[in-house]
């Protein structure tokens, strides 16, 4: 098939360093630069034995073996990079251990859903065997690589190291070898990525983008959110911290869903969680916790669908995208709680926000997830809004209509991917994900809200001037 994504090959930053990677002594590394609740996130590079290149043939399965090598620079401030090209290409997350043991298999099992948008490479034989019989290991190895999902280049196993700012910033998860009053264990879970530019929320505190940026950025989060639920997988704690960003060569920036601590990735369960105790974890992030998710109590045959909740949590997060405090998120007095927010009561977005995107945010913000469109359905409205004028505008939208404008689609995918030097890798990738996950009746039922949406809009107008 012309537009199947599926078996395309996703950059990796460790490409040149096939059998490499496995040892965080392999890492040099940098500067904090990121820190949640449960990790802390350095900068990290592998470096060059002199005269070397990374492509060359002796790189390849030689080991650099050089001892970790720290950069103590404790002033360091973690500025936003909006240029591209640091010389820490990677990312290394340490995991802080205070509950797994010290085993590798424990560590693995107990943090294996941080694993599950893992490349196949990512772990080596040994751990990859144990990864393989864990818990989470089949939602790992059926996440496909996707534009708009984090890639988890190596992850491995090792003795938790005194790295830059340990002591004035997480000194209580530090094994007692470090921090004689630390709780953590000694050995814990090191993911290695890509090192991005910035957060999404790092990003909206210097840029407001214009309608069509933010119905781009989006349509992302959407095609990120429609794969996993593809895949039978929710995230369960999407927040503009957790969506990275990194920039084509067009200054486009392109969205990566980050972050896969807590999501449900069950082989067994899927999308469908039985709700049988206050026990059982419904995911992080409570202010952005879906309804149906939120207003859940536990009992015998309750079980909660979690198959629209991350879109709802795209809807929260599309206020920030375009320019308005996140409603769920305390901004002055006011906050809404998913628990019980009433619709109307959701802050009108600015008239400047095309009326498309706020009919979108609006059906993705609904209580009831029966009448909320899936994320693959509110994609496929953005990607109307931007790119389906034509199809809209026909009087009669039948399968031949349909067809003709799929095929100028398709032609203008080749065009943006084959230009890609010239134009937005990001674009054509949006044009891809759309063509390669193409269903008649989704694009039907899209077509439908939008125009449905549209003449709301010019009735509601219209009584405006009456009145
Ligand atoms: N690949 C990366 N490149 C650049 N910065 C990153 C990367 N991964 C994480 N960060 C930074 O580190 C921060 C924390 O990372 P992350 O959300 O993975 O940690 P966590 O402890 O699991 O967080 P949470 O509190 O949400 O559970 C992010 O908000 C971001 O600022």
């Amino acid at each position: 098939m012309l537009f199947n994504g599926k078996k395309r090959n996703h950059e990796n930053p460790l490409r040149p360093f096939q059998h490499q990677g496995y040892r965080l002594d392999e890492y040099q590394i940098g500067q904090r630069i990121g820190k949640g609740c449960n990790a802390a996130i350095y900068e990290a590079a592998i470096p060059l034995p002199p005269d070397a290149s990374p492509d060359s043939e002796e790189v390849e399965g030689s080991s650099l073996g050089s001892s970790i090598e720290i950069l103590e620079k404790e002033t360091y401030s973690p500025e936003i990079k909006l240029q591209q090209g640091s010389s820490f290409p990677y990312a290394v997350k340490m995991l802080w251990n205070v509950e797994a043991g010290s085993s590798s298999e424990d560590i693995l099992s107990t943090m294996g859903q941080e694993l599950v948008p893992a490349s196949p490479s990512a772990l080596s034989g040994e751990y990859g065997t144990i990864a393989i019989k864990g818990r989470f290991s089949c939602s790992r190895k059926n996440l496909e690589p996707h534009p708009n999902i984090i890639q988890v280049i190596r992850a491995f196993t090792s003795k938790v190291p005194l790295l830059p700012r340990a002591w004035t910033d997480y000194p209580d998860v530090l094994p007692a070898r470090l921090n004689p009053a630390g709780l953590g264990h000694d050995r814990t879970l090191f993911l290695v990525m890509k090192n991005y530019p910035c957060t999404l929320h790092q990003y909206l505190q210097v840029c407001i983008p214009d309608s069509r940026l933010a119905t781009m950025m989006i349509l992302q989060l959407l095609e990120g959110v429609d794969h996993l639920v593809q895949h039978g997988i929710a995230h369960r704690d999407l927040k503009s911290d957790n969506i990275l960003l990194e920039f084509d060569s067009a200054g486009f920036p392109r969205l990566v869903i980050a972050d896969f601590g807590c999501c449900l990735a069950d082989e067994h369960l899927g999308l469908k969680l039985p709700f049988t105790s206050w026990y059982v974890d419904r995911g992080r992030n409570g202010s952005l916790m879906a309804p149906e998710v939120a207003t859940a109590i536990p009992g015998p045959n309750v079980v909660i669908d979690y198959k629209k909740s991350d879109a709802w949590a795209v809807g929260a997060i599309a206020y920030e995208i375009l320019g308005i405090p996140n409603p769920f998120y305390r901004s002055g007095t006011r906050r809404l709680e998913s628990k019980s927010y009433r619709e109307n009561q959701l802050p009108l977005l600015p008239n400047a926000v095309l009326g498309d995107i706020r009919e979108v945010v609006k059906l993705l913000l609904h209580r009831n997830p029966n009448q909320r469109p899936s994320a693959r359905i509110a994609a496929n409205m953005l990607y109307l809004s931007l790119w389906g004028k034509e199809l809209l505008a026909m009087d009669k939208v039948g399968t031949e209509e349909v067809a003709c404008w799929l095929l100028v689609q398709s032609a203008a995918a080749l065009l943006t991917s084959s230009l890609k030097s010239s134009g937005s890798a990001v674009e054509a990738e949006l044009r891809r994900c759309f063509l390669t996950n193409l269903g008649y009746e989704e694009l039907r039922a899209a077509a439908t809200l939008l125009l449905l949406g549209r003449e709301r809009c010019v009735q509601d107008s219209a009584l405006r001037s009456l009145e």
